[in-house]
């Protein structure tokens, strides 16, 4: 399958964080507008925390419904409610507390304390089931078609919790799996797969930052999903790499040629 990867490169990662929100904004208003409500998959790390921040300071904040919008998670750190690593601790901070969301919309993975217990891959199974009774007909799925599904892009490529040559990358079957032996500390985490990415209409991947330009370079160059989990994640709409200069200062000149001088 041909993907389409289309590409915007802000000057600076405060720029991208303050664009990807106006976006994210129209984006989650013309879907309620349509259809009465949203659907947006978080993620974490830190320039999806940046843009939530961004979207908090944001005066067209207002414009969105909050109660109509439901919130779901690529991934979490399988850590104990209110970890202060947990991603939704972190989405909370940034951005959670300071609306009026309806708590039954938003979406938490299980923490290692919960009713599953410290067992990450019921965990997992229990988050599967959740996103399933959430998808409707017309969904033609076991998710719901997210209206945008945001993801960083770690500096392995990783995406979500999936990292490259891990089990969880090469899931073909499940939507949620547990994760064991994360490099990235902790080690255990829930993530969504590939397949229950690729189910929502758009994914955007956001990568501000040095450290992130060589990822974003073989990501962007034709790599394998499974030695680059980024170059997996597309949506059934469009895919569209959110970056900033440094991060995309090593792309092949096809892709990003430099300015002109
Ligand atoms: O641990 C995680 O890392 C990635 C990337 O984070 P970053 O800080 O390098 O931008 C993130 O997308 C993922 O949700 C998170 O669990």
């Amino acid at each position: 399958m041909s993907v389409v990867q289309q590409l915007v490169v802000h000057r600076d990662k405060e720029l991208m964080a303050q664009a990807a929100a106006a976006r994210l904004i129209t984006k989650i208003v013309d879907a309620q507008a349509a259809r009465g409500y949203a659907s947006v998959v978080l993620t974490g790390g830190r320039n999806g925390n940046g843009l939530l921040a961004a979207l908090a300071g944001a005066p067209a904040r207002d414009a969105i419904d909050w109660s109509r919008l439901d919130l779901w998670w690529g991934d979490e750190r399988f850590l104990p409610d209110g970890d202060p690593e947990r991603n939704v601790t972190q989405a909370r901070e940034a951005l959670l507390d300071s609306v009026p969301l309806d708590p039954a919309r938003v979406h938490a993975m299980p923490a290692s304390d919960g009713p599953c217990g410290p067992d990450a891959d019921a965990a997992a199974a229990a988050y599967a089931a959740e996103l399933a009774a959430a998808a409707g007909p017309e969904d033609h799925g076991p998710v719901p078609v997210f209206d945008v599904l945001m993801l960083g892009v770690g500096p392995d490529t990783h995406v979500a919790s999936l990292f490259p040559e891990l089990p969880a990358v090469r899931e073909t079957e499940r939507t949620v799996v547990g994760v064991h032996g994360a490099p990235k500390p902790p080690p255990v985490r829930v993530s969504l797969t590939l397949p229950a990415i690729r189910a929502a209409r758009e994914v955007w991947l956001l990568a501000a930052g040095e450290d992130k330009a060589e990822a974003a370079a073989i990501a962007l160059s034709g790599a394998g999903e499974i030695q680059a989990p980024a170059a997996g994640a597309y949506g059934r709409s469009r895919t569209l790499w959110l970056l900033d200069a440094a991060a995309a200062s090593r792309l092949p000149r096809a892709l990003y040629p430099p300015a002109s001088a």
